[in-house]
């Protein structure tokens, strides 16, 4: 932290000589934290309006945007370099009012634009020196239940703690989170999904009791407790796997060969997302009938199709974008297939693998390897063949089979006519598929080994 204790040094495009006006919430605590504000939030007594249009001159011709009104009046400044900065009337025309109706501690604090002053009535800078998220009161969680999210999103961009009595808060209140809109739920979800620290909240969240009211579907994961296969309940091992993904898509120089630990650090963040989101759905949905104990109860994993389905709701529900959301599902119902290749491994099946997988082969694999790396004992990749076999399959694919995909299929449709006198009909797509995972697997290089092999198949399917 930086040494403020009663005044900030503001950035040049917030200092008008404007009295009564305030930078407040985590503007104020990023600044005296001294990272970088996502955007900047004033307040000022009595006409936003009128102040934006000063701050827009002052700022040398910036354009406001008018973006709510009345109660929830709000004018956003866009400066001539691009800055944002939003302008709302104060709470009740008052600032300790203000500051008194915000989520937390260290986001109920404002600045006076024309000293820098730090007006702090709740204690904020102690808690920012402290790393605690601390809530302004109970009845503030509850008025606005997104916060109870909002405490361990901003605990993992922060790296900080939640102070007890807060946490104690969450585990009462967590119920509420259901009636929160989701759309804010995704905001908060999403900017936790990317921090490195995210799957210690999730395991925090687990343990207040957030996680299962924001998904309940993870509830009967909890629930059925470990069985002779499985040292933990399903949901243990999914916090754990969830762990473990992390390390792998956050340090994945230390987890993987040089090839792979490259392509999951250009990963986008939709990728990750979409990942980080299947591996804590995974197995959810109806129990699989294979995961029956001897007792009779269902233990462990849900069934792969049925747990994408309701991945799908459940993600729809907490409106997460198409892109990720069909990718997550895929995940999930494509889950247990390097399992599968493992234990029945042959090139034609690898070449099917990744012909299905397509451009998830990698994520598939990634969660294949953390999903293993969640179990118990941890196996790593020089004591365990899966583990191992996995990571040579992410190489092999991030170094060969990608640029394979790239390139034009080697037989068409016309080829099976022209060359074959075949019929176009639905076994066009069988046979195509066929010559496209003999492709992949490096069992046909050209168009006349593709035409030979081809000729072979036809001969011996008659
Ligand atoms: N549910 C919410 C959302 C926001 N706020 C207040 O509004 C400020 C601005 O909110 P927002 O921009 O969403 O978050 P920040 O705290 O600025 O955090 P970040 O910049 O990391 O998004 C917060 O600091 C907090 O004072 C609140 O009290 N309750």
């Amino acid at each position: 932290m930086q040494p403020v204790d009663k005044y900030l040094k503001l950035p040049r495009h917030l200092l008008p000589p404007a009295p009564d006006a305030y930078l407040v919430g985590g503007a104020v605590r990023d600044l005296a934290l001294g990272r970088q504000p996502a955007d900047y939030d004033v307040a000022v007594p009595g006409d936003a309006q009128r102040f934006a249009r000063f701050l827009a001159d002052r700022a040398g011709g910036g354009r406001v945007v008018e973006l709510g009104r009345e109660a929830f009046a709000l004018y956003r400044v866009v400066s001539a370099t691009g800055v944002w900065i939003d302008i709302t009337p104060l709470q009740q025309n008052d600032l300790e009012t203000d500051l008194h109706t915000r989520d937390f501690t260290i986001n109920a604090l404002a600045c006076r634009l024309d000293s820098g002053e730090i007006i702090d009535p709740l204690a904020g800078m102690k808690d920012l020196q402290r790393r605690m998220v601390r809530m302004v009161s109970a009845a503030n969680l509850q008025n606005d239940p997104v916060r109870l999210l909002r405490a361990h999103r901003l605990a993992a961009v922060l790296d900080f703690q939640i102070a007890p009595a807060t946490d104690r808060a969450i585990h009462r209140y967590a119920h509420l989170i259901r009636n929160a809109a989701g759309e804010r739920i995704w905001t908060e979800l999403q900017s936790m999904l990317d921090c490195p620290t995210a799957a210690d909240r999730v395991r925090a969240m687990a343990d207040d009791g957030l996680l299962t009211a924001l998904l309940p579907e993870l509830t009967p994961l909890r629930d059925c407790g470990p069985d002779r296969h499985h040292a933990y309940d399903a949901l243990t091992h999914t916090l754990k796997a969830f762990k473990a993904l992390e390390e792998l898509l956050f340090k994945p120089a230390q987890q993987l060969p040089p090839a792979a630990a490259d392509f999951v650090a250009g990963l986008a963040p939709p990728a990750r997302h979409a990942l980080q989101l299947a591996m804590l759905l995974h197995d959810i949905g109806k129990p699989d009938s294979r995961a029956k104990g001897p007792d009779g109860a269902y233990h462990y994993h849900g069934h792969a199709a049925s747990g994408a389905q309701l991945a799908d709701s459940v993600l729809r529900r907490l409106r997460a974008p198409n892109r990720i959301r069909n990718a997550a599902c895929f995940l999930i119902r494509h889950h247990q297939r390097p399992l599968h290749l493992f234990l029945n491994y042959s090139t034609r099946a690898e070449g099917r693998f990744f012909r299905v997988c397509g451009a998830q082969t990698p994520s598939i694999l990634l969660h294949a390897i953390a999903d293993t790396m969640g179990k118990k004992p941890p196996p790593t990749p020089a004591q365990d063949p899966l583990q191992a076999f996995l990571s040579d399959r992410l190489t092999h694919y991030v170094t060969e089979i990608q640029h394979r995909r790239r390139e034009p299929p080697l037989l068409t449709g016309r080829d099976l006519i022209d060359h074959f006198g075949l019929k176009p009909s639905a076994r066009f797509a069988q046979l195509l598929d066929a010559v496209e995972e003999a492709r992949l697997a490096g069992q046909l290089r050209d168009k006349p080994s593709a035409l030979r092999w081809m000729k072979a198949l036809l001969n011996n399917q008659h």
